[in-house]
């Protein structure tokens, strides 16, 4: 008996790019699953950071950022700058394969249209993520609303969804294969470790970091989970209590990351927490400090402590 010819597999790298506030990470979240699927044995490229990993049947989305194609303050440049731009951005979206662009239902500015005039600048194929519509009461006002955007430009697909109700989101995934290559899963199962989530609080407090200390962040800046308690909470179901040791070399590093009279320190706890109880739908009280060890990075056994050590 002669077997079907196995169904095409595909897989690639989609950047997910979008002003800041539109439901990236919601979206990410929703499109990756209730875990957060983070590559533990292979190097990371400094280029983009993995948000996540979408295994579906006949495909695999490797989710990527591109901190590139941001400019400071989280903005994407004036149209003035926007040759420099698409220079900066063919190395950002490097061995990327397409782009999903997200945009709020509704809504469409210069720095929408910049970000798509860039990423075609690219030659990488777009797709539209236009999200939040269960926010849109008058649905039958997205039709004019999407003709408008679509005019005069070439997306591979839009799509209305809502990435926190989760809607729409399996013809987004169809389309996002169809923009990849033919090819098996980028990342074998073997190498996909559902992380727990005492690690990821230390990332989003990392992330936070990134965010807001850009290219103040102190090099050999890390972040240990000191504690991670679970109880139960009256409201919430279960509450977690987090404490967060920042990491870094000197004394004046330890200024830049606390700020001025501790506002940064304290932007950046309140930040993660939102995250952590998001991404874990819990409470969350989490507590921040900044630490100076002195030359840790030379320092084997404590790069060990901090999980550096043996990879
Ligand atoms: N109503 C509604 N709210 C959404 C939707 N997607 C995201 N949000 C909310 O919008 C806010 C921002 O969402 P995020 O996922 O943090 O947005 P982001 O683009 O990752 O933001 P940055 O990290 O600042 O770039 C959160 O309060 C989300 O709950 C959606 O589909 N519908």
């Amino acid at each position: 008996m002669s077997q079907p010819p196995p169904a095409a597999h595909h897989a690639g790298h989609v950047a997910v790019i979008g002003r800041p506030n539109v439901g990236k990470s919601t979206l990410v979240n929703a499109l990756v699953g209730a875990n957060v699927s983070i590559v533990s044995n292979r190097p990371q490229t400094t280029r983009h950071r993995l948000l996540g990993i979408a295994s579906v049947p006949g495909g695999q989305l490797v989710l990527v950022d591109t901190p590139g194609l941001h400019r400071e303050g989280g903005r994407l440049a004036s149209s003035a700058l926007n040759r420099v731009l698409n220079r900066a951005a063919r190395g950002a979206l490097e061995g990327v394969d397409a782009a999903a662009l997200v945009v709020e239902a509704g809504r469409w500015d210069e720095e929408d249209a910049l970000a798509y005039d860039t990423l075609r600048a690219s030659g990488l194929p777009v797709v539209l993520v236009v999200n939040q519509v269960d926010r849109v009461a008058d649905k039958a006002s997205l039709l004019p609303y999407l003709q408008r955007i679509n005019e005069g430009r070439e997306f591979a697909a839009l799509h209305p969804v809502s990435a926190l109700k989760r809607t729409g989101l399996d013809a987004l995934v169809a389309s996002l294969l169809a923009q990849l290559p033919e090819q098996p899963p980028l990342y074998g199962e073997d190498e996909i470790t559902d992380r727990s989530q005492r690690f990821l609080a230390g990332e989003l407090v990392r992330e936070q970091l990134m965010r807001q200390l850009g290219a103040e962040l102190p090099y050999a800046t890390t972040v240990e989970i000191e504690s991670f308690t679970e109880e139960p909470s009256p409201k919430a179901g279960v509450m977690y209590r987090i404490g967060a040791v920042i990491w870094v070399e000197r004394e004046g590093q330890k200024a830049i990351v606390i700020g001025k009279g501790g506002t940064r320190l304290r932007d950046i706890g309140k930040r993660a927490r939102e995250r952590m109880e998001q991404l874990f739908d819990a409470k969350v009280f989490l507590q921040t400090w900044v630490r100076v060890r002195e030359g840790w990075s030379d320092d084997e056994s404590a790069l060990r402590s901090l999980g550096y050590g043996d990879s």
